[in-house]
């Protein structure tokens, strides 16, 4: 029996990990579990899977929670990811919460030497460096959750890493990805959160829209996996069955394929390096899809994700700027505060104005991390 503790439950990530532990009960055991403000599919958690600790974000709700679970704990805040992260009996950490806050937690349960399991990449853009000298230390596997990280992983099952050449990142090119730039000024919440293939949270399907989503993903490759960003390329693939690609040295590719369901990469990471049947789920069919369509990358047309690779080059604390940045400007394109254009521009601003400092400690990541957060509220008031 593997014991999970699993952060962002209530999320698309989250659900979609709950429903992998409840496909397979006699495998998995969800032992503490963290959610932010979805009481009620809070509940339903608790009711499904009877945790042992749980974490919400307020102080009131644990309690009020705690009146009506009586035999859980409940806990909150930044204090209560880390206790669910670091619960004692769990050896597998499924980091699915959203952003930045993800990064205390996963460096506390690496210190413990759990397995971590990461869709958070938030964590791996803003302190990549900080995570794997860690997971290194503490002898502490991460295993890839993200669709393309996951394929990169398991294109690369049983060879030499010397012997890759490139990492070819799929994209999908995102709810725009048959509009020119132009027409993206007057743009709609609603029309941004239509993603052609994959149902999920509201943040990543902005970054999907303005292309950040593929410049973190070139990040978090480089972070997981060593590579240097000249040998990372992006690939427009609109149908998402090819979730990513590995070239060797002797010009043979390697690659990953499969309908677009996360439940894959998500009990992949949980099962490593077994594989059981994936519940409800639909086989590929390529004679059924017929043509899949490759284009080339426009860095012009997804100026965001040029802004990503060159943060990325630079390396330190701009990562961590440029990560926050994004994470505030789309809160803020959410809430109707500023147009979809202003989120790269806003991320622009901020990486030009940015000092960056070198090997940043993680006193030095959280500091730039909540002072840009303050810089894009002044920027857009
Ligand atoms: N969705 C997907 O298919 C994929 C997602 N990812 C990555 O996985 C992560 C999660 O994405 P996704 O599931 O889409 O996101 P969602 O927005 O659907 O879910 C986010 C989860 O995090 C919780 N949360 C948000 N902010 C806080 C906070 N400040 N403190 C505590 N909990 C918080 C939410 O709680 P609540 O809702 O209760 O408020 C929810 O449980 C992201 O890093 C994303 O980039 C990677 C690959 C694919
Ligand atoms: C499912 C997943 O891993 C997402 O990150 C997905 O890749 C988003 O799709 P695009 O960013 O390619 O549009
Ligand atoms: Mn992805």
């Amino acid at each position: 029996m593997k014991k999970i503790s699993l952060l962002g439950a209530t999320g698309s990530i989250g659900l979609q990990t709950i429903d992998v532990i409840q496909a397979n009960k006699e495998m998995f055991q969800l032992q503490a579990f963290s959610s932010g403000k979805n009481l009620e599919q809070t509940r339903k958690i608790i009711d499904a899977l009877q945790p042992e600790l749980v974490s919400v974000q307020d102080e009131q709700d644990a309690l009020q929670l705690a009146k009506a679970y009586p035999t859980i704990s409940f806990v909150h805040g930044a204090q209560g990811l880390i206790d669910v992260a670091t619960h004692p009996e769990t050896t597998i950490l499924v980091n699915a919460v959203l952003g930045s806050v993800g990064l205390a937690p996963t460096l506390a349960a690496i210190r413990m030497s759990k397995t971590i399991a990461i869709a958070n990449k938030e964590t791996l853009v803003t302190a990549g460096h900080l995570v794997m000298a860690e997971a290194k230390k503490y002898n502490a596997p991460i295993l890839p959750v993200d669709s393309e990280h996951s394929a990169l992983f398991q294109s690369m099952n049983g060879e030499n890493p010397k012997n890759i050449s490139r990492l070819i990142i799929t994209a999908s090119g995102g709810s725009f990805r048959d509009r020119t730039r132009a027409e993206l000024k007057h743009v709609t919440v609603k029309d941004a959160l239509n993603h052609p293939n994959w149902s999920m949270g509201a943040k990543i399907t902005i970054d999907s829209a303005t292309m950040m989503n593929k410049g973190l993903e070139v990040i978090e490759a480089h972070v997981l996996f060593d590579m240097p960003y000249d040998q990372i390329d992006v690939l427009l693939h609109r149908e998402s069955i090819i979730h990513s690609l590995v070239e060797y040295e002797d010009t043979s590719v390697i690659a990953q394929l499969g309908t677009p369901d996360m439940r894959a990469p998500i009990q992949y990471a949980l099962t490593y390096p077994e594989r059981i049947p994936l519940q409800n789920s639909q086989r590929l069919s390529l004679a059924d899809i017929g043509t899949l369509h490759f284009e080339k990358m426009d860095f012009k047309r997804y100026k965001a994700l040029q802004l990503a690779f060159d943060a990325g080059r630079e390396g330190g604390t701009i990562l961590t700027a440029m990560n926050a940045a994004n994470e505030a400007a789309v809160a803020a394109f959410l809430q109707d505060k500023i147009g979809f254009l202003d989120i790269d521009e806003v991320i622009e601003r901020v990486m030009h104005e940015h000092q960056t400092i070198r090997q940043p400690d993680l006193e030095t990541i959280l500091h730039v991390d909540s002072e840009t957060r303050k810089q894009v509220t002044d920027m857009i008031k």
